[in-house]
C-alpha cells in the first residue's frame, strides 16, 4: 500500500476524497443518488456475479448429491451396507458443520475480506470432494461431508454478501437471485449426475468427486476478482474501492459523479457508525479482532440492527421450516413409496421445477419486489400443501420410511392419488422457488455495513440450523404423525411466515444499501417502504 494512494489507516474514516476532488454543495445537489439510477450493471458486474455464483453451484451440487450417493454406495464403505444411523450421520453432518461455520464466516469476512473467505471455501469444497471420493470407510465419508459442510456454510454466508455489496441497487435483487439460480442449477446437475452414474460400479466416487472441479475452476478465476468496494473503504483502501466502483459503473451516464457519491455515502456511513461507537480500542487482554467482533455483536442487538437481524433470521427459518428440503433430500423415497416406476427421474422433476421457477423469480424480483413476491407465493404453497395432505389421507396403509420400495406400503397402481400428490408438490415447489427459495438470500441488504457480515452470517446459521432440523425430523414425522399431518405442519409454518412477512418485512427493492438503515431505524418501516415504492 502506498501512502499517496491510500488513506491513512490510523484515521480510517478521514475524508475520502482529496480536497481538490471534494464536490461543492452545488455539485452535491446535482449528483444522482446511486439508488435512483436505472442502471443494471455492465459486463464487469455480471462477470463478477457469475464467477462468484460458482459457490452457489457447489452449494447446490453438494447438497443435492446426497440422495443418489446413499442409494448407489452399496457396501463399498467399511465393507457393509449402510445402516440407518450411517445414512443419517452422512446426510446431516453437512448441515451441522455448515451451521458451525456460518457465524465464524462473518468474523473472518470482516477481518480478511469477502474474497479470501470465498477462496477458503473453495479449498474446503475441493478437499471435501477428494476425501469423499477416495475413502473406503464410513467415517471417511462423514469426514468428507463435514468438510463440505464447512465449505457450504461459509460460501452460503459470504457469496450473497459479496454480490450484494458489488451490485448497483436497481439490479441487486436480480444479481443475488443469480446465486439461487446457481444453487438450484447445481441441484439439478447433482440429480442428473447421480442418475447417470447410478449403474456404474463405484460410480458414487465420481458423483461426489466431480464437485472438486468447479471449486478448482473458481479458485483459479477468483485470483482476478476484486474485493468489494464497501469492505475496501472500511479497511482504508479507498483508491482501490473507487477503481472497482468505476469499473462497475463504467457504462453508466455520469459514472464519475455516481462513483463519488457512492464512495462518500459509504464512508459517511462508516464515520457515523464509528462516532456512535466512540471507537474504543482493545487494551491488553483481548486481541483487537475479538474485541471488534464482540463490539459488532453488541451493535447488532440494538435498534434497527436488531430489527434487521429478526427479519433476516425469520425469513431464513421460514425458508427451511416450510419443509422444502425434505423434498430435496427424500423426494425419491416419497415417490418410491407412491409406486412411481422411476422415483429418481420423478424427483428430478422437483429439482427442475425449482430451477425453472427460480429463473422466473430472476426476471420478476426487481419488478414485483421481495415483499410482494412472498405475499403472493406463500398462500399458493399453503394451498398446495393442504391439498397434498388431503391426497395422502385418502391413501391406504401406513407410511414406512425404512423400506418404502420393498414393502410398497401404498399399493396405488392405477389410482390417481400419486399423480395428484406429484402435481401438488410441483405447484408447492414452483411457488417456493418464486419467493421463499430466493428472497431470504437477499439478507445482506438489510444490514448496515458495520454489522453486515455478522448479521448475514447469523441469518445463514439460522438457515442451516433449520435445515438440519428438517433433515432429521422429516422421516420420523411421516411415521409418527402421518404424511398428512407432516404436510399440514409445514402449511402452518407457511401461514405463520406469511403473517410475519406482512407485519415486519418492508419492501427493499430499489433502495440503496445505505438507505435501508434509515428505514429500520425507528420501526419496521413497512408503511414507509410501501409509500416509497408507490412513488418510485
Ligand atoms: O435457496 C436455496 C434453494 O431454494 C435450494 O433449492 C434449497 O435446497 C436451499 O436450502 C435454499 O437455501
Amino acid at each position: 500500500m502506498t501512502g499517496t494512494d491510500e488513506r491513512d489507516l490510523s484515521s480510517p474514516h478521514a475524508p475520502l476524497l482529496a480536497s481538490s476532488q471534494v464536490p461543492s454543495e452545488h455539485d452535491r445537489e446535482h449528483e444522482t443518488p446511486a439508488s435512483e439510477l436505472e442502471y443494471s450493471g455492465g459486463w464487469f458486474i455480471w462477470a463478477l456475479t457469475f464467477s462468484a455464483g460458482i459457490s452457489g453451484l457447489l452449494f447446490g451440487y453438494d447438497t443435492g448429491v446426497i440422495s443418489s450417493t446413499l442409494v448407489t454406495v452399496g457396501s463399498d464403505l467399511s465393507n457393509r451396507t449402510l445402516t440407518t444411523l450411517d445414512k443419517s450421520l452422512i446426510t446431516s453432518c453437512t448441515s451441522l458443520f455448515a451451521l458451525i461455520a456460518s457465524p465464524f464466516t462473518g468474523v473472518l469476512a470482516d477481518k480478511l475480506g469477502r474474497r479470501k473467505v470465498i477462496l477458503g471455501a473453495d479449498a474446503l469444497f475441493a478437499l471435501g470432494a477428494v476425501v469423499q471420493a477416495f475413502t473406503s470407510q464410513v467415517w471417511g465419508m462423514i469426514l468428507g461431508r463435514s468438510i463440505v459442510g464447512l465449505a457450504v456454510g461459509s460460501a452460503s454466508a459470504v457469496t450473497p454478501l459479496y454480490i450484494s455489496e458489488l451490485a448497483p441497487s436497481s439490479a441487486r435483487g436480480r444479481l443475488v437471485t443469480i446465486l439461487s439460480l446457481f444453487i438450484t442449477g447445481g441441484q439439478v446437475v447433482a440429480y442428473i449426475v447421480g442418475w447417470l452414474f447410478s449403474t456404474t460400479p463405484g460410480g458414487w466416487r465420481w458423483i461426489v468427486g466431480i464437485g472438486a472441479f468447479p471449486a478448482f475452476f473458481q479458485l483459479a478465476i477468483l485470483v482476478f476478482l476484486p474485493e468489494t468496494p464497501r469492505w475496501l473503504v472500511q479497511a482504508g483502501h479507498d483508491v482501490q474501492a473507487k477503481s472497482v466502483l468505476t469499473k462497475i459503473y463504467q457504462d453508466c451516464p455520469g459514472c464519475e459523479q455516481v462513483v463519488n457519491r457512492l464512495v462518500r455515502d459509504i464512508s459517511q456511513e462508516i464515520e457515523q457508525e464509528d462516532s456512535e461507537l466512540g471507537q474504543p480500542k482493545s487494551h491488553g487482554a483481548k486481541p483487537q479482532w475479538i474485541h471488534d467482533a464482540l463490539q459488532r455483536g453488541q451493535q447488532l442487538l440494538h435498534g434497527g440492527n436488531r430489527r434487521a437481524l429478526i427479519i433476516a433470521m425469520m425469513l431464513q427459518a421460514v425458508q427451511q421450516l416450510c419443509g422444502f428440503n425434505s423434498l430435496m433430500y427424500f423426494s425419491a423415497t416419497i415417490f418410491a413409496s407412491l409406486s412411481f416406476s422411476s422415483p429418481t427421474l420423478t424427483s428430478l422433476s422437483v429439482a427442475l421445477t425449482n430451477f425453472l421457477f427460480t429463473l422466473l423469480a430472476f426476471v420478476l424480483i426487481d419488478r414485483i419486489g421481495r415483499r410482494r413476491i412472498l405475499l403472493y407465493s406463500i398462500p399458493v404453497m399453503v394451498i398446495a400443501l393442504v391439498l397434498c395432505a388431503v391426497s395422502f389421507s385418502s391413501m391406504d396403509g401406513a407410511w414406512n420410511s425404512e423400506a418404502p420400495t420393498s414393502n410398497k406400503p401404498h399399493d396405488n397402481h392405477g389410482s390417481a392419488v400419486p399423480l395428484a400428490i406429484l402435481f401438488c408438490l410441483t405447484i408447492y415447489t414452483a411457488a417456493y422457488a418464486l419467493g421463499l427459495g430466493n428472497v431470504p438470500w437477499q439478507q445482506s441488504e438489510l444490514f448496515p455495513l458495520n454489522v453486515r457480515s455478522l448479521g448475514s452470517a447469523l441469518a445463514t446459521a439460522t438457515n442451516w440450523g433449520s435445515n438440519f432440523v428438517i433433515g432429521l425430523t422429516f422421516l420420523p414425522l411421516m411415521e409418527w404423525i402421518s404424511p398428512s399431518w407432516t404436510f399440514i405442519l409445514y402449511a402452518v409454518v407457511c401461514v405463520v411466515g406469511w403473517f410475519a412477512v406482512w407485519n415486519i418485512y418492508p419492501e427493499m427493492s430499489g433502495l440503496g444499501l445505505e438507505e435501508v438503515k434509515g428505514l429500520l431505524a425507528d420501526g419496521w418501516g413497512v408503511k414507509e417502504s410501501l409509500r416509497r415504492s408507490r412513488n418510485a
